[in-house]
C-alpha cells in the first residue's frame, strides 16, 4: 500500500485499501445508467497475436458496465481486418472495430486531406483521433476511457479504477491519467519516462525559470501512460499530436481547456509490464530514440505555444542541465532497485541517458529549422466545421464494414 502524499497541482487518486474490485464494479454499473461507459482501444493488427491482447479480452468479457468498445485497428489488410472482427467477436459487450487502412475509412481521410485536415503520419495519434471521432460520431457515451493494447500484465481492476473517476458523478473531473509502478520480473522499467521526461522537465525549469506548465506536467507521477479517461465533450476540442508526442500532448490541452481542479490522475495497477521496444540508438526513426525525439519536441513546441524563445543557446544550455540531472536521477534509481532487491543495469540507464542527451539537441535542431511544422492533427471541431456530414460518414463506414466483412 501506498501513501497518501498530494504530490503536485492536480489531485492524485491512490490506490488506499485494495478495495475488492467486485465492490469497485458494482458501483460502475450504477454509475453507468446515469453515464453510459465506453473504452477506446488503439490496437495493432500485429498485438492480436502477441500474449497482451488474448488476456486483455479475456478480462474484457467479464466487465458488466461498458455500454461500447470501440478497437481501431492500425496495419491490417482485408484478411487480417476479417480475423479481428472474429478475435473481437468474443466480446459480449456492443463493439466496433475501426479498420483504419480499409478503402471506407482511407476515402474519409482522402476527404479530409484535400482541406489539409486529415492527420499526416500514421501512428498511434492517428489511431486514437479516429476513434475519438467514432465516440463522438455514436454518442452513446458519456465518459470514455483508453487504454493501451500491449499490457502483459492486464487485469480487468486497471480498467474499472481508470475509469472510476470519471464515471461517478459526485465527481467533477474531465480527465484523469493512469499511473503505476512500472516494475516487472525484477526489474525497474519505464526509461524514457524515468530518464528523459522527468529530468527534461527538471531541467526546463531550472534554465527556463518558474512555468506553471512546467509544475502542471511534472506532477503527473507517469505522464507518459498510455492509460487516460475523460468526459465526451473533452474530444471536441483538442489538439493532439500523430507521433509519441501524443501522451504529452494530450495532458498540454487538459491543461489549456481546463482548470486544473477538473485534472486528476489515479493508481491504476501494482505491477504494470508491456511489450519493451529497443533503444534504437542507431537509427532516429525507432524504438526509445524516436520515442525520445517526438517526445522532446512536443514539449519544446508547447513552450513555444506559451512565449518560450528557443535558440541554439538554450538548448546547448537545456542538454547540460539535463545530463547532469539525469545521470544523478541514475543514481536515485540504483539505490531505490537495491533496497527493493530489483536490478538496475548502471550501464544501460547511462547508455540511454547519452542517447537522450543528444536527441535533445536534435529535437532542438528540429525544431529550429522546421518553424511551420506542427504535427498536430485539427481538433474535431474544426473537422466538423469543414465537413458537417463527417461524423455520419465515419459511422456507416464503419458499420458497413463490419456488416461486408463479418465471418459469420
Ligand atoms: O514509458 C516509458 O518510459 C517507455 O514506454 C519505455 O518503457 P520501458 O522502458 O518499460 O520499455
Amino acid at each position: 500500500m501506498g501513501d497518501f502524499y498530494q504530490n503536485g497541482i492536480v489531485t492524485t487518486l491512490h490506490n488506499l485499501s485494495r478495495r475488492p474490485l467486485e465492490d469497485i464494479e458494482r458501483e460502475l454499473v450504477a454509475f453507468s445508467q446515469r453515464r453510459p461507459l465506453a473504452l477506446v482501444l488503439p490496437c495493432l493488427y500485429s498485438e492480436l497475436q502477441g500474449e497482451a491482447m488474448p488476456r486483455i479480452l479475456e478480462h474484457l468479457c467479464k466487465v458488466p458496465y461498458l455500454e461500447e468498445i470501440i478497437i481501431g485497428l492500425d496495419r491490417a489488410d482485408e484478411g487480417q481486418y476479417r480475423e479481428a472482427l472474429h478475435f473481437f467477436s468474443a466480446l459480449p459487450q456492443r463493439h466496433r472495430v475501426l479498420w483504419n487502412d480499409g478503402p471506407r475509412l482511407r476515402a474519409i481521410d482522402a476527404e479530409l486531406k484535400q482541406e489539409s485536415l486529415s492527420p499526416r503520419e500514421p501512428g498511434k495519434g492517428r489511431n486514437v483521433w479516429f476513434c475519438l471521432g467514432y465516440v463522438l460520431a455514436s454518442g452513446a457515451c458519456e465518459s470514455v476511457a483508453l487504454h493501451d493494447c500491449d499490457i502483459v500484465t492486464y487485469d480487468r481492476e486497471l480498467l474499472a479504477r481508470l475509469i472510476y473517476p470519471v464515471a461517478n458523478p459526485n465527481f467533477n473531473y474531465e480527465f484523469c491519467k493512469g499511473y503505476y509502478a512500472r516494475v516487472a520480473n525484477g526489474k525497474i522499467n519505464g526509461r524514457v519516462s524515468r530518464l528523459l521526461v522527468t529530468p527534461l522537465l527538471r531541467a526546463l525549469k531550472k534554465v527556463l525559470g518558474h512555468l506553471d506548465f512546467l509544475d502542471y506536467l511534472d506532477s503527473y507521477r507517469y505522464p507518459l501512460a498510455g492509460e487516460f479517461s475523460f468526459r465526451k465533450d473533452v474530444i471536441n476540442d483538442i489538439r493532439i499530436p500523430s507521433d509519441w508526442g501524443l501522451e504529452i500532448g494530450v495532458l498540454s490541452e487538459m491543461k489549456r481547456n481546463y482548470s486544473t481542479n477538473r485534472l486528476c490522475q489515479v493508481d491504476i495497477a501494482d505491477v504494470y509490464d508491456h511489450k519493451h521496444q529497443d533503444l534504437s540508438a542507431d537509427n532516429d526513426d525507432a524504438g526509445l530514440s524516436k520515442m525520445s525525439i517526438d517526445i522532446t519536441k512536443a514539449l519544446f513546441r508547447k513552450l513555444a505555444t506559451q512565449g518560450i524563445v528557443f535558440n541554439q543557446e538554450t538548448f546547448r544550455t537545456i542538454k547540460a542541465c539535463y545530463f547532469r540531472i539525469a545521470l544523478d536521477f541514475v543514481e536515485t534509481y540504483r539505490n531505490d532497485a537495491e533496497i527493493n532487491g530489483l536490478a538496475l543495469d548502471v550501464h544501460h540507464e547511462e547508455q540511454a541517458v547519452e542517447l537522450f542527451a543528444k536527441n535533445i539537441m536534435k529535437a532542438g535542431e528540429y525544431f529550429l529549422e522546421h518553424p511551420m511544422e506542427a504535427p498536430f492533427i485539427p481538433s474535431w471541431n474544426r473537422v466538423i466545421s469543414a465537413f458537417p456530414s463527417v461524423l455520419t460518414q465515419l459511422y456507416d463506414a464503419v458499420d458497413a464494414d463490419m456488416r461486408e466483412y463479418a465471418v459469420l
